[in-house]
C-alpha cells in the first residue's frame, strides 16, 4: 500500500516540491488548503506524514507552524531543504507593465520584498499558498494580475514568465519538517527538537543552555515563540545534534527537562545534509 503524505496548497506549490524531494513519487500526495489541515488529516487517519515549511533562509521561521507544532502532538520524524526561486508570473501576453495586483503567500512577498518595492504601484496581496495564486491569476485570466511562486507553478497553470529569481537573496532554501505520529526509529538520528519554557527569573534559561557547552553538544537552533494568553512569556524552540541513544544526551536532555517549566520532545531525526553553498559566514571560528 501506497504510503499517504499531506502538504499544503495546491500542486506547484514549493511544500509539493519538498514532499517529493523526500518521498519520491510513489506516495499518495494529499494536498490540503491550511498548515493546521496537515494536523487534522494525521488526527483523522487519512495521512500517515504530512510536510510543512519551518524556516526560510533568509526571512526566518514560519511562526505558525513552530506553534501547530507545540500545540499537536506528532513528532517531527525528518526534515529537507530545498532551494526557493521565485518567478513573477502573468496570464500569456501580459507584460510586466501590465501587472497591477500581486498574488503570493507571505514569504513569497516578503522573500522578493526589494524586488518588489521597485513596483510600488503594485496592490500586493497574501494568499494561501504561492501554487493557490498562479492557480488564480489563471482561473481570473486579467493580465493585470500577478502571482509570485515557482517555474513549475507557471508550467502547471499557463502562465507567462515575467521575471525570474526575483527573490532578494540568491542562497534562499527553505526548510520542510516531516511530521509523524511516532519518533523516527531509523538507527542514527542525529538532530533533537525540543520546546521549552523556563521561569522568568534571572540565569533560568543559563541553566538550561549550560548543558549544551558541559556536554559538548552542538546546538543548531533557538527560536522564541509568545505564550498565548501570557504576555512576554515565551517558549523556547531548541534544535540540536544528537541522538537519544547517547547516554550524554540522554543525560543532558534530562537536565534540561529538570530545569524547564515546560518540555516537549518533538523529535530526533536525521539532519539534511544539503549542498547548501557555504557562502558568507559571519563566524568562522
Ligand atoms: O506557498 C508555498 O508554495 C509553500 O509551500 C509555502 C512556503 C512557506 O510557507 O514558506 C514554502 C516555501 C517558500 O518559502 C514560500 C512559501
Amino acid at each position: 500500500m501506497r504510503i499517504k503524505v499531506g502538504f499544503q496548497g495546491v500542486p506547484g506549490s514549493y511544500s509539493e516540491e519538498a514532499l517529493i524531494n523526500y518521498f519520491g513519487r510513489e506516495v499518495d500526495m494529499i494536498a490540503v488548503r491550511e498548515f493546521e489541515d496537515v494536523f487534522s488529516e494525521l488526527d483523522k487517519n487519512t495521512i500517515e506524514y504530512g510536510v510543512l515549511p519551518i524556516e526560510n533562509s533568509s526571512t526566518g521561521a514560519i511562526a505558525n507552524v513552530y506553534d501547530l507544532l507545540n500545540r499537536h502532538d506528532y513528532y517531527i520524524v525528518g526534515e529537507i531543504c530545498i532551494k526557493v526561486s521565485h518567478c513573477l508570473m502573468g496570464v500569456k501576453g501580459a507584460k510586466i507593465d501590465d501587472i497591477e495586483e500581486v498574488y503570493s503567500h507571505p514569504q513569497g512577498l516578503e522573500q522578493c520584498r526589494e524586488y518588489l518595492s521597485s513596483h510600488r504601484d503594485w496592490k500586493l496581496i497574501p494568499y494561501r499558498n504561492t501554487a493557490v495564486s498562479a492557480e488564480y491569476v489563471n482561473e481570473k485570466g486579467s493580465k493585470s494580475l500577478g502571482a509570485i511562486a515557482s517555474k513549475r507553478a507557471a508550467e502547471l497553470y499557463n502562465l507567462e514568465i515575467l521575471a525570474e529569481n526575483i527573490n532578494m537573496n540568491d542562497t534562499n532554501y527553505t526548510r520542510f519538517a516531516i511530521i509523524g505520529k511516532e519518533m523516527d526509529k531509523s538507527e542514527s538520528p542525529d538532530k533533537i527538537s525540543i520546546v521549552i519554557s523556563t521561569e522568568h527569573k534571572a540565569g533560568c534559561l543559563y541553566n538550561v543552555l549550560k548543558y549544551f557547552a558541559e556536554n559538548n553538544i552542538n546546538l543548531l537552533k533557538i527560536e522564541s515563540r509568545p505564550v498565548a494568553h501570557t504576555p512576554w512569556e515565551y517558549y523556547f524552540y531548541i534544535d540540536y545534534e544528537g541522538n537519544l541513544n547517547d547516554i550524554t544526551v540522554i543525560n543532558a536532555t534530562k537536565e534540561i527537562e529538570r530545569n524547564s517549566c515546560y518540555f516537549k520532545l518533538l523529535g530526533n531525526y536525521k539532519k539534511h545534509v544539503d549542498d547548501i553553498e557555504d557562502e558568507g559566514l559571519l563566524c568562522k571560528a
